[in-house]
């Protein structure tokens, strides 16, 4: 068994990974941390995440940012699910120890650490490590994450954007005079567990966000090889992201070029679903699927393609698993879907 534990274990993003670890025939779910001072420490999983009552009982450990060597020594694998900050801040002392690393954090995702400050409002200073992380994007990196030590695992609207996007451009489908147009809703558990007024329940109504401005932005366009305007919305519905995307399409691109580069791409993955109807949020959250659907406009060239997925799963939690069973030699999906 791999032994394994996960630190931000009770957040949202943790406890989703806690679940899947813990019922993962090959990872040992071993400890749960929190941060030093947490309010929770101490408590089990199953108090704080009463779904878990009962069936994961593991206690909340606070974290002992002093030894987090002999922490990384002791442990095969380690989930982060922690703020950017403290993944970067703690990354030096994880790695390069026994364990292998998956940072659900965004410190180590874009290469750039310029902008770093600019995105996330942190200056970074792990240039090396910056440098050899591998980004999990698990339905393409499969190769590098299997040799990897400290895998970013993607956040959750690169997942369900370069999932759809990702075919075209490998395929030379997108007209490079246009950037591709991500309109994308998240539920509010894509801000994390903490109370704050905007994600209060009679403060949310669908508004975008971030416009123009948004960290997920720069990871996109990174792993597209093209910019993209990215353009998120909070909705008021809990778990979930449906990315509605627009693209101008090069010239005379035809409907059955559209779709052998989505079946090219994905046929015989469990994990990637091509639709035959517009998929709805309902459709893929609790799941770690991601669904897409598209319609060709041949008049204009546009391309309209819809991808959904849950945040807490495919967009962090179910694709850090993806990622950890590549690293260790199992199916992509085991653990995940039958
Ligand atoms: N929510 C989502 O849809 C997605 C989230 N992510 C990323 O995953 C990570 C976790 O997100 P999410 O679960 O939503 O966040 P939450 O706010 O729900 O949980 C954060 C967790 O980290 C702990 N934590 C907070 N500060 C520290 C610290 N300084 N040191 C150690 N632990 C700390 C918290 O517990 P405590 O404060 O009690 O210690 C809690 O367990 C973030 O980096 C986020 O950006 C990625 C993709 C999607
Ligand atoms: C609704 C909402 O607030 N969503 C989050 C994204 C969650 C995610 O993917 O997180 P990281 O890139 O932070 O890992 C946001 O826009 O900041």
């Amino acid at each position: 068994m791999i032994k394994t534990c996960i630190i931000g274990a009770s957040g949202y993003a943790g406890a989703e990974l806690s679940a899947l670890v813990h019922r993962h025939s090959q990872f040992e779910l071993a400890a749960l941390y929190v941060s030093t001072n947490s309010a929770d420490a101490g408590k089990s999983l199953g108090t704080i995440h009463p779904q878990f009552f009962n069936t994961i009982d593991l206690p909340l450990l606070p974290i002992d940012e002093d030894n987090l060597s002999a922490l990384s020594e002791s442990f095969d694998l380690i989930f982060l699910a922690t703020p950017h900050e403290a993944s970067h801040k703690w990354m030096n002392e994880l790695c390069g120890k026994k364990a292998v690393i998956m940072d659900l954090s965004g410190a180590f995702r874009i290469k750039d650490k310029h902008k770093f400050a600019e995105y996330y409002g942190f200056e970074h200073h792990a240039d090396k490590l910056l440098a050899d992380a591998v980004y999990g994007l698990a339905d393409w990196h499969q190769e590098q994450i299997s040799n990897a030590n400290l895998v970013a695992v993607p956040g959750c609207y690169p997942t369900a954007s370069l999932t759809a996007l990702k075919p075209l451009q490998q395929n030379a489908l997108i007209d490079s005079t246009h950037f591709p147009i991500i309109n994308a809703v998240s539920g509010v558990s894509g801000a994390g567990r903490k109370a704050s007024l905007n994600s209060s329940f009679t403060e949310v109504s669908l508004q975008a966000y971030g416009v123009l401005g948004h960290r997920h932005q720069p990871e996109i366009a990174d792993y597209l090889g093209t910019d993209v305007i990215f353009t998120p919305h909070l909705g008021n519905f809990k778990r979930g992201i449906l990315a509605t995307i627009t693209v101008k399409t090069a010239a005379n691109v035809s409907e059955q070029q559209i779709t052998d580069a989505f079946q090219q791409a994905y046929q015989g993955n469990p994990i990637v679903r091509l639709r035959n109807s517009w998929p709805k949020i309902d459709d893929v959250a609790g799941t770690p699927y991601c669904d897409l659907f598209w319609k060709l406009d041949p008049k204009t060239g546009y391309l309209v393609v819809v991808s959904a997925i849950d945040n807490l799963l495919k967009g962090a939690a179910s694709q850090a698993i993806q990622c950890a069973n590549l690293r260790f030699g199992f199916e992509s999906h085991m653990g995940l879907v039958n």
